[in-house]
């Protein structure tokens, strides 16, 4: 009797102590973990994107001291800001800053009040702010001046209105994707910063109204220095090559298409549009079709007259049409070029296709990746349909952009497979609108950049504990489990 309770009371004390070790192991190093894990609160940000036919409103959100993990940031929200875009409160800058409130109280209602003050807000203006500039910088400075002093009235932490520029723009689009698909690096469970094995890094293709985009990494440098934005993220080089094409967003382009038919068209005040429905019937004053630095006026214009444009769903007529506003032929790089002897090397790698890309595929029913000849057959199936057909089958559509669905679909044909090339490549394009619910454009990559939310360097291990501290403490468990089992084995067998 007396042998077995010794026995016993051995077994249970190294049981007991080991299991204890090992537990108060496990659970100092999760407390480690998790305590330099933990989030300071939740953290905002604000980006207007002053488009030129719409101004949007993000609301971005971050857990505080994690800003250093790439796809960190997500869009909380977005509020559409009602009326044009600010550009054209040329007549009436006050009301440019005006039609801005509403949003901005949505971010007040949206965001905890003893956050608003370290709330950064940027104001990005694109094409629209771009081509006014060219044309009135007085009235470009009051809009700005105007949207300065409505942002100032909110409690933001508001950190200044700008035009970006095309390049800008462009550059933006490409770190926003990339943010997003974590392409530049990944936080890995031991406290590593890796690049991720194969370096899925997405190229960029944004059409606007006023502009169109492009950014990739090409797989040779770039050989034209101001056509290169050299992006260091995370302690690597990126040549980004971008360029933006300015006149040529989609409603510029559809401008351009008409200004070139009345130039064609003698003193006719009716004149036949390949692009638009047969029955569709569109009237404009020479005042309206020539507001714009994008087409040229001829000198004896009269402003208050007026042309009507008539469909005739016709798109062999259009492509050609069109064909006359896109240059595919001069290069002085050849062949490393887009369009209109603009430089550009081959593209490479996939892209994202986004905004009035995305809109008008999706409009058409075209899936993400849709092979090129069923994309050419809906387009021409879509095209040759007549207006009465168009808007029985799409009754809730707007008719602004109803009408311009098959000019700028083949537009969007032109551009991607003549003009940048992507005729061999076409199923690399993905048209997309949002990617983990946040949308694809510039403001994500804009606000990144210029709250410094991306740093140049490898960061520093901030979360978690590092590989060294994970290995002593994997082993010390192993360990003490190891000796536990010993011991148990050796009081099991032991008798003295
Ligand atoms: N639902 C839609 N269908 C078709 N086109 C759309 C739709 N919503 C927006 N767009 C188009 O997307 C483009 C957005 O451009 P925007 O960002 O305002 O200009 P920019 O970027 O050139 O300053 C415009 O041409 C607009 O007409
Ligand atoms: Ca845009």
């Amino acid at each position: 009797m007396g042998k077995l309770p010794a026995r016993s009371i051995f077994l249970g004390i190294a049981v007991t102590a080991t299991v204890c070790t090992t537990i108060i192991a496990l659970v100092l190093s999760l407390a480690q973990h998790y305590t330099m894990d933990l989030p300071n609160g939740t953290q905002y940000g604000i980006v207007f994107d002053a488009g030129s036919s719409h101004t949007s409103l993000f609301i971005y959100k971050w857990p505080g001291g994690k800003e250093n993990n790439t796809g960190i940031v997500s869009q909380m929200k977005v509020c559409e800001v009602d009326g044009g875009g600010i550009s054209s409160y040329r007549q009436n800058p006050p009301a440019a800053g005006q039609s801005l409130q509403q949003c901005l109280d949505v971010a007040k209602a949206t965001i905890p009040v003893r956050q608003q003050r370290s709330c950064p807000l940027y104001l990005g203006a694109t094409a629209g702010m771009r081509l006014l500039r060219l044309q009135d910088q007085n009235a470009t400075d009051l809009i700005m001046e105007e949207v300065v002093n409505t942002i100032k009235g909110y409690p933001f932490d508001f950190r200044g209105a700008q035009i970006l520029s095309g390049m800008e723009e462009g550059a933006y689009g490409w770190v926003t994707i990339n943010y997003i698909l974590e392409g530049f690096i990944k936080h890995t469970f031991e406290g590593q910063w890796i690049q991720p094995k194969g370096g899925r890094i997405l190229g960029a293709l944004d059409l606007g109204g006023g502009s169109t985009q492009i950014a990739f990494t090409p797989k040779e440098p770039v050989k034209q220095p101001d056509s290169e934005a050299a992006l260091q993220l995370y302690g690597h080089r990126y040549g980004v090559y971008t360029h933006s094409y300015l006149c040529y967003g989609k409603d510029q382009a559809m401008k351009q298409l008409q200004a070139h038919l009345v130039s064609t068209s003698g003193s006719s005040t009716t004149i036949m549009h390949p692009c638009y429905h047969t029955g569709f019937n569109l009237t404009l004053t020479l005042g309206d079709l020539y507001d714009s630095p994008c087409v040229s006026k001829p000198g004896n214009t009269d402003p208050d007259k007026s042309v009507t444009f008539s469909g005739m769903s016709d798109p062999n007529q259009c492509q050609s049409l069109i064909q006359k506003i896109v240059n595919i032929s001069e290069c002085a790089y050849s062949p490393d070029c887009g369009f209109n002897g603009v430089y550009q090397p081959p593209v490479h790698g996939e892209f994202f296709a986004f905004s009035a890309y995305y809109y008008t595929f999706d409009f058409l029913g075209l899936a993400p990746q849709a092979p090129l000849p069923k994309v050419t057959s809906t387009i021409e199936t879509f095209c040759k349909k007549s207006w009465n057909t168009i808007l029985v089958e799409y009754p809730d559509t707007k008719e602004k952009y109803l009408r311009d669905y098959c000019a700028s679909a083949q537009y969007i044909m032109t551009i991607l497979v003549q003009g940048y090339k992507f005729n061999e490549t076409w199923d690399k394009i993905y048209f997309q609108k949002k990617v983990a619910d946040t949308d694809i454009g510039w403001t994500l990559g804009y606000m990144l950049n210029l709250t410094n939310l991306i740093p140049s360097k490898h960061p520093l291990v901030v979360t978690g504990v590092q590989r060294s501290q994970w290995a002593a403490e994997v082993f010390f468990i192993v360990f003490a489990l190891f000796l536990s089992l010993v011991m148990v084995i050796f009081l099991i067998f032991w008798s003295p």
